[in-house]
This record gives C-alpha cells, sequence and structure tokens, in this order.
C-alpha cells in the first residue's frame, strides 16, 4: 500500500519511521511518502493561509498550494495499480473512524492524506479534489484538534496494522475490542504472584488451571462485563431487541 502525507509539520510524522509501521515501510509493506505543503507555495514568504473571507477568528489554508500539492501527489503515485489514491482529509465534522473503516481502508492500494491546520482548508480544494478522486472526511472522535497530524498517525496506525505482514501474529488482531463488537479482556503475564509493596496480587486461578475451555469462558465471561461497565452502546440491548421482535421488524 502506499500512502502520502501532505502537511506544513513533516516532522510531525517522524513516527510513521517506528515500530511496526516503520517495520512494514521497511519490509516493502509500506510505502510512505510525505510532502511538505510549503514545497507547493510560489511566493518568497512560502504562504499557505490567510485571514477567512467573511470574517471570523483564526486563518484558512490557501486553495492554491492544497491543488499543486494533490496534483503533484497524483502524478507522483500514478503507476500504484490505481489512477489516483483515496484522499482522507482529518476534520472534526467527518464520519468517524471505526474498526470497519479502517477495514475498508486496509483494502485500498493507495491513500492521500491531507493535513490541515488553523481553522482548515478552503472548500473548495474538497470540491476540487472531489472532483479527481474519492474523498473522506475523517473524524477521530468529538473533540477537537489543532491539526490533522496526529488523527493521520492514528489512522495510519489503524490501518496498517490490517495488513498481512504487519502484526507478526495475526490471531491476536481477533479478540480485540471493537473487531467483535465487544471489547478486550484483561490480560496477564508472570509473577503469578506479585509482590506490589506489602500488597500481593494473585492473577485469576482459571489462567493456571491449564483449562483452556474455562479460560475461553472466562475471557468471553471478561468481555461481555467490561463492555456492559464500559461501553453499553456496543451490546444489543433486550429491550431494543424485544422491541424490534415487537414490531417484527426484519
Ligand atoms: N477528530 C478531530 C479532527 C480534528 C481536526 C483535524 C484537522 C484539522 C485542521 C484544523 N483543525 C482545527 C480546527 C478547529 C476548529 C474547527 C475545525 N478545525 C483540525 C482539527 N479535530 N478533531
Amino acid at each position: 500500500m502506499r500512502l502520502d502525507v501532505v502537511t506544513i509539520f513533516p516532522d510531525y510524522l517522524a513516527p510513521l519511521d517506528l515500530s511496526l509501521i516503520g517495520k512494514a515501510r521497511r519490509d516493502g509493506i509500506l510505502d510512505v511518502h510525505v510532502h511538505d505543503l510549503r514545497t507547493f507555495t510560489d511566493d518568497r514568504h512560502r504562504t499557505v493561509d490567510d485571514s477567512p473571507l467573511g470574517g471570523g477568528a483564526g486563518m484558512v489554508m490557501k486553495p492554491e498550494p492544497w491543488a499543486r500539492a494533490l496534483e503533484h501527489v497524483v502524478d507522483a503515485g500514478a503507476s500504484q495499480g490505481a489512477p489516483v489514491p483515496h484522499l482522507i482529509v482529518p476534520g472534526p465534522g467527518g464520519v468517524p473512524l471505526t474498526q470497519a473503516l479502517a477495514h475498508e481502508l486496509a483494502q485500498e492500494p493507495w491513500l492521500a492524506f491531507a493535513c490541515g491546520r488553523y481553522e482548515g482548508i478552503d472548500e473548495r480544494v474538497y470540491e476540487h479534489a472531489g472532483e479527481r478522486m474519492p474523498v473522506t472526511i475523517v473524524s477521530l472522535g468529538d473533540y477537537v484538534l489543532n491539526g490533522g497530524e496526529v488523527a493521520v498517525l492514528a489512522i495510519v496506525e489503524a490501518v496498517g496494522r490490517l495488513l498481512p505482514g504487519v502484526v507478526g501474529n495475526a490471531e491476536s488482531l481477533v479478540e480485540e475490542s471493537h473487531e467483535d463488537g465487544l471489547l478486550e479482556y484483561p490480560v496477564y503475564t508472570r509473577p503469578a504472584v506479585w509482590a506490589d509493596g506489602d500488597v500481593v496480587r494473585e492473577v485469576p486461578p482459571v489462567l493456571l488451571s491449564g483449562n483452556h475451555g474455562a479460560i475461553a469462558a472466562w475471557r468471553h465471561e471478561q468481555r461481555l462485563e467490561r463492555t456492559a461497565a464500559r461501553r453499553p452502546d456496543l451490546l444489543p440491548t433486550s429491550a431494543t431487541t424485544g422491541a424490534l421482535a415487537d414490531l417484527d421488524v426484519r
């Protein structure tokens, strides 16, 4: 998979050289290109922003540098088995990043990311790009960041780890939070008895029993309990189920 990232803070994407994503790049699973938006300015001050038309606080990112940058990305990556990338633009008003969306994006051969800053990017950039490639605005959640770079790091990690060969043991991707609608079970390792100062902390005995059926059952119960306690919205409510049954809704 090819990834192109356009940003005014290229160094913000340095973490993509580290850990599993960095290894995926070295293994040729990911091909990441980071572009400095200021490369595509045409004035000696390398201006990327201006005051908002219609007034208001802050600054807005100018359209021309973005149009030039996206044209460069399309031209540079044309040999990707896809003529254009799917452009992902992080924004507080986007569709939520979910595990399902991460799986969808992991099927694509080429993603491009536009990292906005200031109060956002001139709306005509989305129109211009949308006439040339698929564009999706993606939100990490209902809070406001200062720019798109942190969101891109999160999206690249969520998508990249789903690619074959990135995570050593693919089984570890299965019983994770949000993969099958339940939160993950608690995990433990040695020592089985931890002398934490004057407190002795033991692991649940079932985990030491060697009874794999009992361990699996305990872990599933833990997932149900945790989900009910922390994310009841993820559980099919009995009331909802009842109502649907009453309405005979298929
Ligand atoms: N889930 C998310 C994503 C973002 C995000 C992504 C990109 C940009 C570019 C600029 N800003 C700041 C800003 C502030 C006010 C209104 C609009 N944007 C961003 C915020 N915040 N929360």
